[in-house]
């Protein structure tokens, strides 16, 4: 194709995209692709942003090839709609691209589960210009050709990756959270049973485990019973971050393909390792999976373990209401995780009925004064006679007229601070007291239960599909991006993005949970002046 016929060529597909990716998305929705289905959707409104990103431009002398992921790897460069382009390993390095036939097109597989001669049907790979739309609700002045569209996530026909040629490694970073074997397993399951590549190893102990430990070498006996423990066969830590020495490392191991679960501060490592591993000219494909209990990953609709948290938080709340139930002023307090985001706190209140306060870290409030928390508490005493407290960990910072100390930094540099939930139990007794009310408080703490349990059906189900969509995405040759649900669809996000400061996932006052809620408990602000408080956010947003 000369120059300017290649030209018109883009500047027809640009003008054509808009119209064929809303055929496509009207197509997608009509077709029901079960794989994609997620159980329950988080119904949290989140900021969102609306930036496209650059990456290096196809060289010339590959645009005549004839290859599905190249077609698609045009697309996205040549798409001037608001879609979030997910790096490439071809892109920027050299002029290679490779046309490897996806074995899960089946052709001399002997397995069928759908009947015919393949192992996925045609309609399972994803088309070129299929993409997941950030925004579900339409109205007045939204447009669907103006909102952000991430890459769709699914299996392609054609790979980057030969699978006789991936060696693959998984780390699991961060705090534990249920789930995180069932990814490992299902890791291991997809690049193996699925794509056929053998050297798959496992890090210890987090990011330090690249180069402290000996490498696990995973087989299908290793992996095919973890699914139902919980914490990670691998183990995790904190900190231990050392760019240089994790990159050696991978390149003296000769992996192509790394996957690491964690949560925010785990993406910053990917981040770092994306750029680094570029930088080097290397065509290693890495990947995040992201996980936290606290659910307060931007973008992404929810992460997996959060349910199962959950869940388990439930059965602390209904022994506090037991116990705040069987004594005389009774009261229940329950201290759940949560440092930023109070997504477990509010869910587990709304799921259990029980709680009659919850405090989370996005809001503030005050302990003292004729509106705050301690005379609310005092006042529904002597009327009910019973009070189910829930506190979430960082609660505390949000205390307007009580210092929280910091009492340690974790390796990470995550702040730890001075319990919130002793606080408030010494705070509430000395007040009643002083007012002559002797009260019964039972403090239940199962922050670390909740979080070292096996995940539950439904996250069972999210983790595979994590897994099997970060794996279809690595072997794409698709680079430095997270997975995860965007409006109940698998969607690539690249993690420059996802950790671009212009996202955040924080329960907000106006949405539908948290007002949910305040009609359930009934609990008021807990500010002596709100009037004030308003006015001086509303100022701080101007
Ligand atoms: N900005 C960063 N760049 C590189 N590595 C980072 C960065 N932030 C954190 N890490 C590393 O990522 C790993 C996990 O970070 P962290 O302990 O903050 O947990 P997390 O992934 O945020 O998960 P959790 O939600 O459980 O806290 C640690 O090994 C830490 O050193
Ligand atoms: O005790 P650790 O391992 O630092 O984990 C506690 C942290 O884990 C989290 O649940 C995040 O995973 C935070 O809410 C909490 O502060």
């Amino acid at each position: 194709m000369s120059e300017s016929n290649s030209t018109l060529f883009y500047a027809g597909i640009t003008l054509a995209s808009g119209l064929i990716t809303d055929f496509l998305i009207n197509r997608l929705n009509k077709k029901e692709i079960v794989e994609d289905f997620k159980p329950i959707r988080s119904l949290t409104l989140r900021k969102r942003s609306f930036v496209n990103s650059k990456q290096a431009p196809v060289p010339e002398a590959l645009l005549n090839s004839e290859n599905p992921l190249l077609d698609e790897i045009k697309f996205l460069n040549s798409a001037t709609c608001d879609i979030e382009r997910v790096n490439h390993l071809s892109l920027g390095l050299d002029d290679e691209f490779p046309n490897i036939k996806s074995p899960l097109l089946g052709e001399g597989n002997l397995r069928s589960v759908f009947g015919g001669g393949g192992f996925l049907p045609d309609d399972a790979f994803i088309y070129c210009g299929s993409y997941v739309i950030n925004t579900a609700v339409f109205g007045p002045g939204k447009r669907i050709d103006q909102t952000k569209k991430w890459l769709r996530a699914g299996p392609r026909k054609s790979l980057f990756f030969d699978p006789k040629t991936v060696k693959a490694a998984i780390v699991t970073c961060g705090g534990l959270c249920p789930g995180l074997n069932v990814v490992i397993r299902e890791l291991y399951m997809s690049l193996h049973y699925n794509y056929g590549v053998q050297d798959i190893y496992g890090i210890k102990y987090g990011y330090k485990g690249f180069y402290t430990y000996d490498w696990i070498k995973f087989d299908a006996n290793y992996v095919k019973n973890i699914h139902n423990l919980g914490g990670t066969i691998l183990g995790s830590s904190r900190g231990g971050f050392d760019l240089n020495k994790i990159v050696e490392a991978i390149v003296n191991h000769g992996i192509n393909q790394v996957f690491c679960l964690g949560g925010d501060g785990t993406h910053g490592g990917v981040l770092e390792l994306f750029k680094e591993l570029r930088k080097r000219k290397l065509k290693i494909s890495i990947v995040g999976i992201p996980k936290t209990i606290d659910n307060d990953i931007a973008i992404i609709d929810e992460s997996f373990g959060f349910e199962t948290a959950v869940e388990e938080a439930i059965n602390a709340i209904k022994s506090a209401y037991v116990e705040a139930n069987c004594a005389e002023y009774g009261v229940g307090l329950v201290r759940l995780m949560g440092r930023n985001a109070g997504f477990i706190a509010m869910s587990a209140c709304n799921a259990s009925r029980d709680a009659h306060v919850c405090l989370i870290p996005e809001f503030k409030f005050e302990l003292y004064g004729d509106r705050g928390l301690l005379e609310y508490c005092y006042q529904r005493l002597k009327k009910k006679g019973t009070l189910v407290l829930v506190i979430a960990e960082g609660a505390g910072d949000a205390m307007l007229d009580y210092k929280v100390n910091v009492v340690e930094t974790d390796a990470s540099g995550n702040k730890k601070s001075q319990d919130v939930g002793v606080i408030v139990k010494d705070e509430l007794t000395k007040y009643c007291k002083n007012k002559g009310m002797g009260i019964t408080l039972k403090h239940i703490d199962p922050t670390y239960m909740i979080r070292t349990v096996p995940a539950n059906p439904h996250d069972k189900i999210m983790c595979t599909q994590l897994a099997q969509n970060a794996v279809h995405g690595a072997m794409a040759g698709f680079s430095g991006f997270t997975v995860g649900h965007v409006n109940n669809r698998l969607a690539y996000i690249p993690i420059e993005e996802l950790l671009s400061g212009k996202y955040s996932n924080r329960v907000v006052a106006d949405s539908r949970e948290w007002q949910r809620l305040l009609a359930s408990t009934g609990q008021p602000s807990f500010l002596n002046n709100e009037e004030q408080m308003i006015q001086q956010k509303q100022q701080q947003q101007i």
